[in-house]
């Protein structure tokens, strides 16, 4: 019963009663109590309205009802303009999959028909073209007995975004070129991708629910991976360098950053971690470091790794109070290998030196390269400096045995100097600086062989060093000139010809005589120009004495065993010739015995085409080197020169005397003159005349003075001449 007072809302259905004829008897009022089916329609309605989401109400396939969130959600201003819309109409034209929308609703919407609820995704449009996805839930309802749809609608555009970043994020992960792995918190494989399968070998499959250390190799140390925990839990973050074990069994570097991930509430859920494969870095890596500290020709110890391996030696030998040799290798004449045979040849006989030496030498010493021909080997903790010798011994012999290059045997041999530590010092710049000035000595005495460093040495290095400085600037700033001595027939003493001597006058030092500074500019190079100079200089006085009326004297001129291997020789000499007017038999050529054995075969040739040119040639120091007869024979030659070594004791020393006897003879029999160098003596001349020779030089007859001397001299013999 309802309460008094209360409201109620009726239904009154009613009926006339009519008597046969039709006339109103009585009106039948029926009243049914409508109250609470009116409340329940007005609910629903404010539930409609209130709902936050989009509601619709769907009939004939068209929108007829909507509550304002509708409205909203799609931008308009008020419902009218949306009512009585078919779904088509407040969507694209197509749907994400391709399907008309128009197609697709009504499909959509037989589908709710027929299964009373349908539930599907569907890009509707705003008012302002602009989309958005909504999850639409279709209901068939009864609307006062019709039958309609109740349509709601909810915008998921944020959830498909996430799940499109979710999937964006699932790419990159899968294909990422870096190896990446997420573990949960109890570090326990939970997810790796296709790279790391591939630099590992492992399938995914094999490794998910297995702590990462089944990869590990034991080549990390411990330390990186308490470093790198104590990090994690610290930072939530670490890089490094790990070393890991691939299926195969084949450890490698890999670089790691491993980054530890925490949920909203800050607990740790997982860490993830990515991994580069560092070895092609590591191997290039350790290339560039061995290039560093290596010779890229014989992969010897570099000059600037020899430093700081001679200090960490040193540290040791002065810990175990024993000695350490450093010795400085140099090939003698090494040049000339280079400048004939070409570079390939020279740089495979060094790589054999190189081999050499580390046979010589134990796993503990340093062999080094210090580039060209120049070596440095450190005997390290020597209990005295005999046990440097013998290794020196060594060495020598090992480096003077002949070299199979090319298919050509060449020769060559080491000066080697050496220092002691601690004796000749106690630093490497010192022990090295000393090395290097007995290594010169060395060089001074004659070559193939080994010196000790003593203190007097380092003047005599200091002086070469400052000889090679100044010898650059030396002919351009005229410091050079050429002094003559005399060359006398050796039965009626007249003047012959003269031998043209080259003298530096060094502004500080004076007179510096040739053989100390020929070898220096042989070693350096400079020989060619200063070779030039003199051939230049001697045909230019020669012109200048016949132009002033001297007797038409022949002038000799030494030539460097490099000017011989020069292939300008011939058309300079022809070149100074025809400027100073110098005629057949006037200029003579004289090299020394070993430039002309160096290579006989482009000896003999060009010495031909000098003779072509009217040049006589003669052989100098003769009896001093090596000489084959058989060479000697071919070479086109005028003259031998004999030494003065010989002539010297010729009448106190019997084999001196029987050398100059039978090179006199040799010369006869092959048609030559004799010049013998180094008469000082009547006996000496004496000697030499009976035994043939026919023609002499030395201080008996006048000693290389400059052309000035020897014209006034000329003039004042033959008064009447021109000055
Ligand atoms: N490539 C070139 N080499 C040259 C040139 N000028 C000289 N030289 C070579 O230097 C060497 C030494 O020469 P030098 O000091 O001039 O000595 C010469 C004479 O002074 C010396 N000599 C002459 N007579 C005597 C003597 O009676 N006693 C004695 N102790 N020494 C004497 O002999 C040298 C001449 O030697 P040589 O040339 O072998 O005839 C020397 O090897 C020169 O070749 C140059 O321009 N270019």
């Amino acid at each position: 019963m309802p309460l008094r007072g209360a409201q109620l809302y009726l239904e009154i259905d009613a009926g006339p009663i009519r008597d046969a004829g039709g006339n109103l008897l009585a009106v039948v009022e029926t009243l049914r109590d409508m109250t609470q089916r009116q409340s329940a329609e007005s609910r629903l309605r404010t539930m409609f309205e209130a709902s936050p989401d989009p509601v619709w109400i769907i009939e004939d396939d068209h929108f007829v009802e909507c509550n304002d969130a509708a409205v909203n959600m799609l931008g308009y201003a008020s419902r009218d303009e949306i009512l009585n819309a078919h779904p088509s109409q407040l969507s694209p034209p197509v749907q994400p999959d391709g399907e008309d929308s128009f197609g697709k609703a009504e499909r959509m919407m037989a589908l709710a028909r027929e299964k009373g609820l349908h539930r599907f995704e569907w890009v509707h449009a705003r008012a302002d073209g602009s989309h958005f996805t909504a999850e639409v839930t279709l209901s068939v309802i009864d609307l006062a007995g019709r039958q309609a749809i109740y349509c709601a609608w909810r915008d998921i555009s944020d959830r498909k975004r996430a799940e499109e970043a979710l999937r964006l994020y699932a790419k990159a992960f899968e294909h990422s070129g870096e190896a990446i792995m997420i573990t949960d918190r109890d570090n326990r494989i939970v997810a790796v991708n296709a790279a790391l399968a591939r630099d590992t070998g492992y399938a995914a499959e094999e490794l998910l629910g297995k702590d990462p250390r089944v990869l590990a190799s034991h080549q990390t140390p411990r330390e990186t991976y308490q470093a790198m925990w104590a990090a994690l839990n610290e930072s939530g973050y670490w890089q490094g360098e790990l070393w890991d074990l691939r299926k195969d069994g084949v450890s490698y570097p890999k670089w790691a950053a491993i980054s530890a991930i925490h949920d909203e509430q800050g607990a740790l859920t997982n860490y993830i971690a990515s991994f580069t494969d560092i070895s092609e870095r590591k191997a290039a890596e350790a290339r560039i470091d061995h290039l560093a500290h290596h010779d890229a020709l014989t992969g010897l110890v570099n000059r600037y790794n020899l430093e700081s391996r001679l200090a960490q030696s040193l540290l040791a030998a002065r810990r175990e109070v024993r000695q350490l040799a450093v010795m400085f290798i140099d090939l003698d004449r090494f040049k000339v290998i280079n400048d004939t045979l070409g570079h390939h040849t020279g740089d495979r006989m060094l790589v054999e030196v190189a081999r050499r030496l580390g046979d010589c030498v134990r796993e503990s010493d340093i062999v080094a390269r210090l580039g060209g021909d120049e070596f440095v080997v450190v005997l390290t903790s020597l209990a005295c400096d005999m046990d440097a010798a013998l290794v020196a011994a060594k060495i020598l012999v090992a480096l003077s045995s002949p070299y199979t290059v090319d298919g050509k045997i060449l020769h060559s041999t080491p000066s080697i100097g050496i220092s002691m530590f601690p004796t000749n010092g106690e630093d490497s710049e010192t022990l090295m600086k000393n090395a290097d000035a007995a290594m010169y000595f060395a060089k001074a005495k004659g070559r193939n062989n080994f010196q000790f460093f003593s203190p007097a040495m380092t003047a005599a290095a200091t002086e070469r060093m400052e000889l090679e400085r100044d010898l650059r600037g030396a002919l351009a700033a005229g410091q050079y000139e050429l002094h003559y001595q005399p060359q006398v027939c050796a039965k009626s003493g007249a003047v012959r010809g003269v031998e043209a001597l080259i003298r530096w006058r060094h502004p500080e030092r004076g007179l510096v005589p040739p053989l100390t500074f020929i070898p220096i500019a042989e070693e350096t190079g400079a020989i060619e120009a200063i070779g030039a100079w003199v051939l230049e200089e001697a045909c230019r006085q020669k012109a200048a004495w016949r132009a002033a009326g001297m007797p038409a004297l022949r002038i000799a001129v030494n030539l460097s065993a490099q000017q011989l291997r020069s292939s300008t020789l011939v058309a300079q000499v022809r070149a100074a010739m025809e400027a100073y007017g110098i005629g057949p038999g006037e200029l003579e050529l004289e090299i020394t015995e070993s430039a002309a054995m160096e290579d006989p075969e482009r000896a003999i040739g060009r010495l031909e085409a000098l003779r072509g040119l009217g040049v006589e040639l003669a052989i100098d120091d003769f009896g001093t080197g090596y000489s084959s007869l058989a060479y000697l024979k071919m070479l086109p030659i005028d003259t031998l020169k004999l030494d003065r070594a010989f002539v010297r004791d010729i009448e106190t020393d019997e084999n001196d005397a029987a050398i100059s006897a039978a090179t006199l003879a040799l010369a006869r029999n092959l048609g030559l003159k004799v010049v013998a160098e180094g008469v000082e003596n009547e006996a000496q001349r004496e000697f030499l005349s009976r035994h043939g020779c026919e023609l002499l030089q030395g201080y008996l007859f006048g000693r290389p003075e400059p052309a000035a001397v020897w014209t006034e001299r000329w003039q004042a013999a033959a008064p009447g001449t021109a000055g």
